[in-house]
């Protein structure tokens, strides 16, 4: 019977104690910390998505200072939206939400993001100190799976993950965060062969691939812990991961279900990376560590 790595009972926890941190400094800094979502065009799911992060910035005092842009709006006018947000005093984290319209390419307007109001941890500064193991924002899905495990007191020094994917947002910076905290880490991805295999001999299973139901119970060593990353809105209705979670519920030692493991501590540590810029930019303690774990 594998533990249940509760992603929504850690969020409510850090929420908790987040909105804690805020009452406590609102004086002294005379405005509560503010977010802005970028969201351009109308993806359903980006649409779920930004609603979670603009109700979990109402519930700690996080001001949202969101912008919904259509889809056919030129990259000249996201970006001149970004760089107003750049300048307003009363934002201290910018999130452009992805994936954006066919057509614009994130890359330019992910960079011209303010490094120190990434939100995301997605600028190139920033992923380059995560490669430096330098302090910075960090990408919010892998930084809320590392919260999970280290709730859950599941080691990694020492052990083998494997992580399924190599995206920018999850599989790259997820690897990184692995081993900077001693893990040995392979990364496996659409032209890995026999993965299988490979998945087997993992201690740690990080499924980010982007494909429903992709790794079942023959990719499980029994006794491993499994992380599914995937979210999937399945034809008939309901959500499922990248994981057969009934498949590999009995063989894994530890898995986080979908919904209600990685979403929910994506939209968390958005909220941290925020409230941390807030208190760097006014000069207050801005190690916030204690509250993640
Ligand atoms: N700029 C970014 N864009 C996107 C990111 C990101 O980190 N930065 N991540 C993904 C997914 N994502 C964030 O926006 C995200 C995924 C899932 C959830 C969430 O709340 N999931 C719930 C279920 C929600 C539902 O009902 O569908 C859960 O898993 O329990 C929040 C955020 C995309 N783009």
């Amino acid at each position: 019977m594998a533990t249940r790595l509760d992603g929504r009972q850690l969020a409510a926890e850090i929420e908790a104690r987040l909105s804690r941190t805020i009452a406590e400094r609102l004086e002294r800094v005379g405005r509560a910390p503010g977010l802005a979502v970028l969201r351009v065009g109308d993806d359903p799911a980006s649409g779920v998505y930004v609603a979670n992060k603009e109700k979990a910035c109402a519930r700690v005092g996080i001001a949202s200072h969101g912008a919904h842009l259509a889809a056919a709006t030129p990259a000249a006018e996201v970006l001149a939206t970004i760089r107003r947000l750049n300048a307003d005093p009363a934002v201290d984290g910018i999130l452009l939400q992805l994936p954006l319209p066919a057509g614009l390419d994130e890359g330019p307007l992910l960079e011209a993001i303010d490094p120190e109001k990434d939100a995301d941890g997605l600028h190139t500064l920033n992923l380059g100190r995560l490669l430096k193991g330098e302090p910075g924002p960090r990408s919010c899905t892998p930084a809320g799976v590392m919260a999970l495990l280290a709730r859950h007191g599941i080691a990694l020094a020492g052990c083998r993950a494997v992580v399924v994917g190599r995206s920018i947002l999850v599989g790259k910076p997820m690897a990184l965060m692995l081993q900077a905290a001693d893990a040995t880490v392979s990364v496996a991805h659409s032209r890995t062969r026999e993965l299988a295999a490979l998945t087997r001999q993992a201690d740690l299973l990080v499924v980010a691939a982007g494909r429903p139901e992709m790794v079942g119970a023959e990719h499980v060593r029994p006794g491993a812990v499994v992380v599914d990353v995937g979210i999937h809105r399945r034809p008939e209705g309901g959500l499922c991961g990248d994981v057969r979670a009934a498949e590999v519920e009995p063989l894994a030692s530890a898995l986080s279900p979908v919904p209600g493991g990685v979403g929910p501590m994506t939209v968390t540590m958005l909220l941290v990376n925020t409230v941390v810029a807030w208190c760097r930019r006014h000069g207050l303690d801005h190690d916030l560590t204690d509250l993640v774990v």
